[in-house]
């Protein structure tokens, strides 16, 4: 974006709470503070009185004044809180560091607090003393802080009022606070509009009263079409979690400043096509169906997290041809359900589905019948992939002998023998175990002739999709006895929610194991999850690259100082040509740039070197085929 036409108003900073994240006079304080016995009691006093000031509930010289007396600060203590104040300017100020460089002349900071400690954190932002209204400290001969100049107008009861009167702007001026005494400035018509600023703190008296809510100054600049470093406020990215991942998948995607709404279980179809619009990133599990009619229904979807292994339950082609990149978790819950399986394989072949509930029904039924150790038998992996071959490996540990069959060309592990055929896997296996994905191509992969080709009285599990089993044909083999019994996890159908019951013809047979879903369910995985796929998200949308994604073209280009343009179009001829042409029309220079295609798609990211205008955005977007067009900054 280029620099407005017009003067930009003159804009009133308050500095603590909103320039900075914190406020000064607490963090003084927890530094003067430091290693005093009563130190906790005192910054809490301190706290309370700041918030009791900024709320309007006691008047601001009431609570400077008791704030200076509970301190107990010296000069020596102003150096450290300098330097630990700079660390902790609000993070959308700092990124948009170069606007208050271009602006400084425009720009004021009013505040209660001290000069002492403002005027060189904002000095780093290109704004100069003069530009900085603020109390100043008094001290002793010992230098320690005996209170403030009682001659500065910031001292007294409505100090900020009397000081935007002396200061007599000549144009409109905007204050951006989060206190009532910001309010307070325009409430006495000395500011055309307040901003209550809430990136660090909310307070609702003073919310109430805005103009306007700024969760980041990001929001502002947007709002005002003035130059800003991001393209589009993060707050205004609305994340949607379904199905429950962990919680801290919602906590980092806060912390990047995107809202976010949280849907406990799954949703049908009509009911996301009812929830999608305007929401940008869309995280679910294995349940939610993302399906055309879905994608259609979403407006401005960027990004979609599998919060999960499979990526069965998306419409990836889809998703793709609409410009959504898709992301999963691939390996975060593997170890778990290696080690839920193996525990199945040992539980099987001792009976323990069936003793179990004898015992609890009172019933002692020790025996022999049935059980066997599993050193020596043959464990068939079907599907060699990272669980099957993960889950290869601990059970040769365990003494096992492993074959496996996979569609693919697979590194055979350990001694793990290839079978050439899913045939010759399941006549030799005492165990078979599945582990491929759910292609729908998968779908009733193991039925009634497959089962009938296994030895009798072997064991068979299923934790990778329930439709690749014939579920029917299943249960005939158990209800035979041809099966010896069989562990499921997952099922062709699955209650949507902990509370609807859960129906199959499995359920009463005899060693049998039925779990819900809960192979990837381990406080470890979910919490890998739950960093894994968020990370490759903010790292998509921060800076267009697709490592990991399983639908786009992976593509990464280093992070430079440029501005970076992102454009995904359907793979005909002649896209890349038409943009660099839009470029070399506007006389924009490209520094770097990387353009990768799959069958439907292509995908390209252009770092150029000078600020871009909309012109030229507006040229790009109507390149012939552009599915989508982003800028990043
Ligand atoms: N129960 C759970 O909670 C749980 C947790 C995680 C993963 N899963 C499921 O487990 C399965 C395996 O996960 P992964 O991470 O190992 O996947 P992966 O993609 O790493 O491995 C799957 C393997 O199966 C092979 N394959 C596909 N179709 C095949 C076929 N018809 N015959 C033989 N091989 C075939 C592929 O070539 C690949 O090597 C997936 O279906 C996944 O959704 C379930
Ligand atoms: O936790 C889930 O919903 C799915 C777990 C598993 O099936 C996966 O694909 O990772």
């Amino acid at each position: 974006m280029s620099a407005p036409a017009a003067p930009l108003p003159y804009l009133v900073f308050d500095f603590d709470s909103t320039f900075t994240q914190v406020e000064g006079l607490d963090e003084l304080a927890d530094i003067a503070l430091a290693g005093r016995p009563d130190a906790a009691e005192r910054v809490a006093q301190i706290r309370a009185l700041t918030d009791q000031g900024m709320a309007g509930e006691i008047g601001f010289q009431e609570s400077l004044s008791r704030r200076l007396a509970l301190l107990g600060a010296n000069r020596a203590h102003l150096a450290p809180l300098v330097a630990r104040l700079k660390t902790k300017v609000s993070e959308s100020i700092r990124r948009n560091g170069n606007f208050f460089r271009q602006f400084a002349d425009r720009i004021y900071v009013v505040s209660s607090g001290f000069r002492e400690f403002i005027e060189p954190v904002v000095a780093d932002f290109g704004i100069a003393p003069e530009h900085v209204l603020a109390n100043t400290f008094t001290f002793d001969e010992g230098g320690n802080i005996t209170g403030c100049d009682p001659q500065n107008v910031l001292s007294r009861d409505g100090g900020k009022i009397r000081q935007l009167v002396l200061l007599d702007l000549d144009g409109p001026v905007y204050v951006l606070g989060d206190g009532y005494t910001d309010y307070q400035i325009r409430e006495a018509g000395l500011a055309h509009r307040f901003y209550a600023y809430t990136e660090n703190v909310t307070r609702p008296t003073v919310v109430a009263q805005a103009d306007e809510v700024l969760p980041t100054f990001d929001e502002f600049l947007y709002q005002l079409k003035l130059p800003m470093t991001l393209s589009y406020p993060k707050n205004r990215i609305k994340v949607l979690l379904l199905e429950n991942p962990d919680a801290r998948a919602k906590e980092l995607f806060l912390a990047e400043g995107y809202q976010v709404d949280t849907v406990p279980g799954g949703l049908d179809e009509d009911e996301l096509m009812a929830r999608i619009e305007g929401v940008s990133i869309l995280g679910i599990r294995s349940k939610t169906q993302v399906t055309q009619r879905v994608l259609d229904a979403a407006n401005r979807l960027i990004a979609i997290g599998a919060f999960c292994i499979g990526t069965n339950q998306i419409d990836l082609t889809g998703a793709m041809k609409k410009g959504v990149a898709v992301f999963n978790a691939p390996f975060s819950n593997t170890r778990s359900v290696v080690e839920l399986a193996l525990g199945e394989i040992i539980v099987l072949a001792r009976r323990i589905p069936e003793k179990n509930p004898k015992m609890h029904a009172g019933e002692w039924d020790k025996s022999a019948s049935g059980s066997f150790e599993i050193r020596g038998k043959t464990l068939g992996i079907v599907g060699y992939g990272n669980i099957g071959a993960q889950l290869s490996v601990v059970a040769e540990a365990v003494g096992m002998k492993v074959v496996y069959f996979d569609v693919a060309e697979k590194l055979q592990l350990g001694n793990a023998v290839k079978c050439r055929t899913l045939e010759e896997l399941l006549e030799q296996s005492d165990v078979v175990t599945l582990h491929i994905d759910g292609r729908a191509e998968n779908t009733n992969y193991i039925g009634e002739k497959e089962f009938a080709l296994m030895k009798k009285g072997a064991l068979f599990l299923n934790n990778a999709r329930g439709h690749v089993v014939d579920v029917p044909a299943l249960a005939a083999a158990l209800r035979s006895g041809h099966l010896g019994g069989a562990a499921v996890d997952v099922f062709p159908y699955e209650p949507k929610t902990n509370s609807e019951s859960f129906e199959n013809e499995l359920r009463g047979l005899p060693n049998v194991l039925l779990t819900p879903h809960i192979g990837g369910s381990t406080a470890e995985a979910q919490r890998n999850i739950a960093e894994f796929v968020p990370e490759r998200i903010m790292q998509y949308i921060n800076t267009g690259n697709t490592q990991q994604s399983v639908n786009f073209p992976n593509i990464q280009l280093p992070a430079q100082q440029a501005h970076r343009l992102i454009h995904i179009h359907a793979n005909v001829p002649g896209v890349l040509a038409n943009i660099n042409n839009v470029l070399a029309q506007h006389h924009v220079n490209i520094l770097g740039q990387y353009l990768k295609t799959n069958e439907h798609i292509g995908y390209v990211i252009t770092d150029i070197d000078r600020q871009y205008d909309q012109e030229v955005i507006q040229a790009l977007r109507a390149v012939a085929h552009t599915i989508k067009f982003r800028v990043l900054y």
